[in-house]
């Protein structure tokens, strides 16, 4: 196998960018939309996602995680442990107003571009990935955590991709990460029903790796996890792990844009725009009664 091609074509940051000419340029500093925390000891980096209320997925927030991802690697930490700093929510998915009521075609590339670029920098991460799942994660909350290598999750949440109740279409890549973590059939279900799974279930299908009962203990069972690498030399690490994944990552990296395209024909569909509407006001009226 060629090590030097192989390097070269995980090279994330700029071929990818460059291919799509974006660039990574901090949009929200004074937002602060992604805290991060390196302990200097460890080397474990605690990423936090920021978005009050509910960790939204925004345009500037995958913008903000991209360039975090980008000095994770640059500091070559040993390892991320992935985390909410909101009140019972990990990640409420992506940010209902990005898609609803019929967005701007400039924007909304934009966005799905974005994010597709903050996936393909988690999965493909050289270092160690732990989700710690601090609160309920579905649909791209739950798209966040498959993503990374190790799922801890506190008791009582609910997790799942609820894309088709939504009236969402889940992309291919996603569909790849699930399967990547729970076996066929059992993915299938997960995504054709949309059904959200208490974190109790969620570790009985093996959706999650661990139930831990708070943040001490999840930090604990990460830096275990770490540890089992700490003998392995990180690039034979790294590179075993992009190339496990490099069927999923090529199949993203190819079809970029017209995977943008296909979403976008999707949500601006007025079945699909009516479907996202009721469900979205549904939301706001559950706070009503
Ligand atoms: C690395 C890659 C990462 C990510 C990949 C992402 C996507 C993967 C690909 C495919 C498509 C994905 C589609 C989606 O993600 S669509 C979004 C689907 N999300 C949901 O269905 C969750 C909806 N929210 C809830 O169920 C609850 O809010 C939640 C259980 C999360 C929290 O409940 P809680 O009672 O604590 O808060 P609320 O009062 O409900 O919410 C507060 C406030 O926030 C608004 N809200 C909630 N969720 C969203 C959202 N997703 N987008 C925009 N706004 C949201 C809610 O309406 C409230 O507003 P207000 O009434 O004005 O205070």
């Amino acid at each position: 196998m060629n090590f030097s091609r192989l390097i070269k074509n995980c090279s994330i940051p700029s071929r990818w960018l460059l291919a799509n000419n974006i660039r990574y340029q901090s949009s929200s500093a004074a937002q602060n939309l992604i805290q991060v925390d390196i302990n200097e000891e460890t080397g474990v980096s605690v990423v936090s996602l920021n978005r009050k209320p509910v960790n939204s997925l925004s345009l500037e927030l995958f913008k903000d995680f991209c360039g975090v991802m980008d000095d994770l690697e640059r500091e070559k930490v040993r390892g991320m442990v992935l985390k909410s700093s909101c009140d019972n929510v990990f990640s409420s998915g992506l940010d209902i107003t990005e898609l609803y009521p019929n967005p701007s075609e400039e924007r909304f590339e934009a966005f799905w571009l974005w994010f597709q670029e903050s996936w393909l920098k988690l999965y493909a991460s050289s270092f160690p990935t732990v989700a710690f799942v601090n609160g309920h994660a579905p649909a791209g909350g739950c798209v966040f955590a498959i993503s990374c290598e190790y799922r801890l999750m506190l008791p009582y949440y609910k997790i799942g991709l609820n894309e088709a109740p939504v009236g969402i279409v889940a992309t291919e890549w996603v569909m790849n990460s699930l399967r990547a973590v729970l076996p066929g059939k059992n993915a299938e279900r997960l995504l054709t029903s949309g059904r959200l799974l208490d974190t109790q279930e969620a570790f009985d299908i093996g959706l999650i790796d661990q139930i831990v009962n708070n943040e001490e203990e999840a930090m604990a069972r990460s830096e275990e996890f770490f540890a089992t690498f700490d003998n392995v030399p990180k690039l034979a690490r790294a590179l075993t792990k992009q190339v496990y994944r490099k069927n999923d990552l090529n199949q993203l990296i190819k079809n970029r844009s017209s995977d943008a395209k296909q979403f976008l024909n999707h949500i601006l569909r007025p079945e699909t725009q009516k479907i996202i509407g009721s469900y979205f006001k549904s939301l706001k009226d559950r706070k009503k009664d």
